[in-house]
């Protein structure tokens, strides 16, 4: 089961973004989207779920043309956490994470009691079981980015798409959602995630693809595809990656910027 994007061009009319485009997420990796500010990113991932048609190419999820799928059943096999933003309406937070089974209800059917234990279960596992009764508008920007990661999980989806999933956590919130996905993807769900930092991608992601302002994609191993020639060509700072063995034994990259 993957993702395939084949020869992909995608952006709006005759503003193109991105051109010829090939990269595979499978179930089980992890996949980082990385690239400076406008390049692409959210409009990629917009193609990617059916939003905008490709303006050339052809996006496959598993085996079948993503045109060819209705959006009940692209809705049950990907789910999507997008960047936060204000919520106008006054649902609790558990009523936004059941808005997750959606794709499994049928026309004027509600939820019933295996879809409740289905938000239960994913508000456990993400931590923020006591937010159940809260209403999600008055919750602060790294519980509502939870709560939208629990919708999305509840979705019980084959493949994860997260733009910029830890913009609004604190540094542990940012390291337990990011240890959170390492244990997703090795239950099998393949992940996209968009972040700005490479040190992110270092920690968690398989492969990983950087976006170039030239409309160049490059994909593939993170450790290949991230150096310090690359960063600089696609983010135009210069900056050194330091490789060391932490108090815990484990092999790490983290990236440092040069000052100056
Ligand atoms: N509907 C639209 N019509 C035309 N241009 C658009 C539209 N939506 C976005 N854009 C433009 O497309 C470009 C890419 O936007 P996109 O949001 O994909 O960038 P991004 O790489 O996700 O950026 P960021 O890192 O800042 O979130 C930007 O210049 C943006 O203004």
């Amino acid at each position: 089961m993957n993702i395939e994007v084949k020869e992909l061009s995608c952006g709006y009319g005759a503003k193109v973004l991105l051109e010829g485009l090939n990269l595979t997420l499978s179930r089980g990796e992890i996949l980082c989207i990385l690239g400076p500010n406008g390049v692409g990113k959210t409009t990629f991932f917009k193609t990617i779920q059916g939003f905008l048609k490709p303006l050339a190419g052809e996006v496959y999820i598993n085996n079948t043309l993503l045109s060819r799928l209705s959006r009940r059943e692209l809705a049950q096999l990907i789910a999507y956490v997008p960047q936060v933003h204000g919520h106008p309406f006054s649902y609790s937070a558990r009523d936004m994470v059941l808005m997750g089974r959606t794709p499994y209800l049928n026309t004027l059917s509600a939820p019933g009691k295996g879809d409740s234990a289905v938000c239960r279960e994913v508000m456990e596992q993400l931590g923020i079981a006591h937010l159940a009764d809260r209403c999600y508008s008055q919750l602060s920007g790294g519980e509502q980015q939870m709560v939208l990661i629990a919708r999305a999980m509840a979705q019980k989806p084959t493949f994860l798409m997260m733009d910029e999933p830890t913009s609004n956590l604190d540094y542990a919130h940012q390291m337990y959602l990011l240890r959170q996905m390492i244990k997703l993807r090795d239950t099998g769900l393949g992940i996209m995630m968009i972040t700005h930092s490479p040190d992110q991608a270092f920690f968690c992601a398989d492969n990983v693809a950087l976006f170039y302002r030239d409309r160049r994609v490059q994909a593939g191993a993170t450790a290949t595809v991230l150096t310090e020639t690359s960063l600089k060509d696609a983010y135009g700072i210069t900056v050194d990656l330091f490789r060391n063995r932490n108090s815990a034994g484990e092999v790490v990259t983290t990236c440092s910027p040069v000052m100056g």
